[in-house]
């Protein structure tokens, strides 16, 4: 029988999971996303054909896999309300939440538990996700597997072996996309200042971020060598890339990213402790 997955929650990280899943093949009927509103179940029914529930503990007692993939703030909430089915059960836990640690979550769902935590990010939803995954002491190969495969369904996966690399791949792909729409606006609205339309500076700006990352995966050499053979000498890339530069691009990714891992462990320190 195909594994069961329950996701606990139905926004934006869960919908983007389940689409890249189901894309991928994965069959809607052994799937199932909870939510205690109907408001964010009723999209991804009609759109996936995935089951809903709006009681979780109902959803997880026919789980092999559970996501939990709430706001970290009311995870604390969601996992007490889980505490007694889930050890009863002992699912597979993958949580997606940024920052809360493995330890935490485990005690709020009553110890000795296998916990998987995986920072996904939204392009799951068209199979070019990436994830990072760290597993507890407690997780099998097997289990260690099944995360693997389940991420891998809907993007790149990357393991790491100390938890609080974690907060690093949050701000390296976590909240990446987010850094590269950023650049599609500034892109766009530039493109307009110089009198594109809109819609043509868009396009083309999407069109060169797609075609620049599939060749820099599909080339050998590093982005440093594939940028210079772009940079004619004296010619107009070197003119923009030497302003980027001037302006403190690469101190600014910096400091955003620090920002970002730093973020994540404030959150870990203010809601473990609750
Ligand atoms: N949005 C993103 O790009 C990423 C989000 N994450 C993580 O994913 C988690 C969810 O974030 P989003 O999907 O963006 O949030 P969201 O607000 O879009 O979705 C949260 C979902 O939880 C549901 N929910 C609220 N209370 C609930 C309860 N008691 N039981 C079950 N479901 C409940 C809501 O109805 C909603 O469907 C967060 O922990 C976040 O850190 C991780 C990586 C990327
Ligand atoms: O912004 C956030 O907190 C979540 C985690 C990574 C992406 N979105």
């Amino acid at each position: 029988m195909a594994t069961r997955v329950t996701f606990i929650g139905a926004g934006n990280m869960a919908s983007a999971i389940i689409g890249g899943m189901i894309e991928s093949g994965h069959s809607p009927s052994s799937i199932t996303a909870t939510s205690p509103s109907d408001a964010f179940l009723a999209p991804v029914h009609e759109r996936y054909g995935i089951h809903t529930n709006t009681d979780n503990v109902a959803a997880v007692a026919q789980a092999d896999v559970v996501v939990l993939a709430v706001k970290p703030q009311i995870m604390k909430e969601v996992c007490e309300g889980l505490a007694s089915v889930v050890q009863q059960r002992r699912p597979l836990l993958i949580s997606v939440a940024a920052g809360l640690d493995a330890e935490t979550l485990e005690a709020w769902l009553g110890g000795d538990l296998a916990i998987v935590r995986c920072m996904p990010n939204t392009p799951a939803l068209v199979g070019a996700g990436a994830s990072g995954l760290y597993a507890n002491a407690k997780v099998s190969d097997e289990q260690r597997t099944l995360a693997t495969e389940l991420m891998e369904a809907v993007g790149l996966v990357a393991w790491v072996e100390e938890e609080p690399l974690l907060d690093a791949v949050t701000a390296v792909s976590g909240s990446g996309p987010a850094y590269f729409f950023l650049m599609f606006e500034a892109m766009e609205e530039a493109g307009v200042r110089l009198g594109l339309p809109a819609e043509t500076a868009r396009r083309l700006a999407m069109q060169t971020a797609l075609g620049a990352a599939k060749m820099a995966m599909a080339s050998d050499k590093p982005p440093e060598e594939l940028r210079r053979n772009v940079m004619s000498p004296g010619g107009t890339t070197e003119r923009a890339v030497s302003r980027l530069e001037q302006g403190g691009l690469r101190q600014l990714m910096a400091e955003a990213m620090e920002e970002c891992a730093e973020r994540a462990r404030e959150m870990a320190a203010e809601l473990g402790k609750r």
